[in-house]
């Protein structure tokens, strides 16, 4: 055991690896309802495979496993199958500890084409090539409290499309009693990854040299553009009473719209299937594509998520061939209909069925119209999970904390600030590159 080396060096094993009952660890970040389906999943791979047990272990949020996986690799001590979210995808390719997905897929003339949705796949592609296997895929939506809409005389049907419509909603769809806000028009967690995303709905890249695919990224742009355009316009809307502002944590906002406390708000797919759940017999839940900056915007989303990388560094030929079995299951068709109709995720593989139910349709729709650019493949950055919060630090300062209230720093100054408070660390990242 031990001593494989990983990246481009790395070798994948075949199906005569497996000679006796193995367990493996697979480090994942899926909460609640998405966290059941992990475990639903481990158990029919159980049922098919009745040599390897697969252990799910939680994690954290997908920050918080980019820092135990860093620690990991400093004890030597990964985990044979480890989820990574996409923007951890160029750190993973360059710290050289995995078996490259591709090795796997030559070595098993596994049919790429037919198991993984070619827009998925080219966003996971680095230097001509598949790095991980696509797992859990998302778009970011609109989503939207129906009865409130119609309460408002608005039509769910033709839901806004830009940031000023939503804007426009969520005065309408504020309702006081008395001095008393009972529900707010409009509410996003403090996220960098909507900015992220607004960038590309912008059809304007995140970071330089064709946001790090013709390149080593060497500087990020959220300091113009859709970055600040979101902050003030975000701002504006709490300051006047509009939308509440929640913060940074992602579960704050999301219990928000969930309790029915705001009419509009933004997340992932990922939140559908827990939000199907806790709107059942309170509200008529509806989602809807994430808005453009403008009317004029030509982009379109990134695509979300995360994927799955196999450790080779330290592992057994047997281990990581175990890795690579449930990760062929997790792919399957079957597997990511269930999947689909469980979390709201867009299912990976293009033979998979869709949930009938249209709130689940909004997010395969938008990602499979996705013409891939250098603007929607995202940016692919060392430092990328820093990136994200730097952006988050800038809506913080930009963003007041409630009704009446000033920001801390204007929008343009707060995200230029965040975008020049990376630049030492971009620099220390590449100039330390092999
Ligand atoms: O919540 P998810 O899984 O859709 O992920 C959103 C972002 O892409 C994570 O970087």
């Amino acid at each position: 055991d031990g001593g494989s080396e990983g990246g481009d060096a790395a070798t994948a094993p075949g199906p005569e690896a497996i000679t006796e009952p193995i367990e493996i660890e697979f480090w994942h970040s899926m909460k609640e309802k998405n966290e059941l389906a992990i475990k639903a999943m481990v158990e029919d791979f159980k049922k098919a495979n009745d040599k390897i047990t697969v252990k799910p272990v939680f994690k954290g949020d997908y920050d918080q496993m980019v820092v135990a996986y860093k620690q990991a690799i400093q004890q030597e001590a990964t985990p044979p199958l480890v989820q990574i979210y996409d923007i951890g995808s160029r750190f993973m390719y360059d710290a050289q500890q995995v078996v490259p997905m591709y090795k796997f897929i030559e070595k098993d003339k596994f049919d790429q084409n037919a198991n993984i949705e070619p827009n998925i796949a080219s966003y996971y592609t680095i230097g001509g090539k598949l790095w991980s296997m696509p797992f859990n895929s998302s778009a970011p939506l609109l989503y939207m409290n129906a009865d409130a809409v119609r309460k408002a005389g608005l039509d769910p049907d033709k839901p806004p499309a830009t940031l000023d419509e939503i804007g426009e909603w969520a005065k309408k769809l504020t309702v006081k009693d008395g001095s008393t806000v009972t529900q707010y028009g409009f509410n996003a967690a403090l996220y960098g990854w909507f900015v992220e995303q607004l960038t590309a709905q912008d059809n304007a890249e995140y970071c330089d040299n064709g946001n790090g695919r013709s390149g080593l990224a060497t500087k990020v742009n959220f300091g113009t553009g859709a970055g600040p355009k979101f902050a003030q316009w975000l701002g504006d809307l709490v300051k006047e009473g509009y939308a509440t502002n929640t913060g940074r944590p992602t579960d704050q906002a999301q219990n928000a719209f969930k309790t029915g406390t705001v009419a509009l708000h933004l997340e992932s797919t990922s939140a559908l299937g827990g939000y199907t759940e806790a709107a059942k017999g309170k509200f008529e839940l509806r989602t809807a594509p994430f808005p453009k900056p403008s009317a004029t915007s030509t982009g379109g989303t990134i695509i979300g998520g995360a994927s799955l990388w196999i450790n080779a560094a330290g592992h057994s030929d047997a281990e990581k061939r175990a890795a690579w079995e449930f990760v062929k299951f997790a792919n399957s068709a079957e597997q990511q209909s269930k999947w689909h109709a469980a979390t709201g995720y867009v299912p990976v593989n293009p033979q998979a069925t869709s949930n009938d139910n249209p709130n689940f349709q909004v997010a395969v729709t938008q990602l499979r119209a996705q013409q891939p650019s250098p603007a929607t493949s995202g940016c692919l950055l060392g430092v990328m999970p820093e990136a994200r919060k730097a952006a988050e630090v800038g809506l913080e300062q930009a963003v007041p904390a409630g009704a009446g209230q000033e920001a801390k720093t204007s929008a343009d100054q707060a995200m230029q600030n965040a975008a020049a408070s990376l630049q030492s660390s971009i620099d220390k990242y590449n100039a330390n590159v092999k």
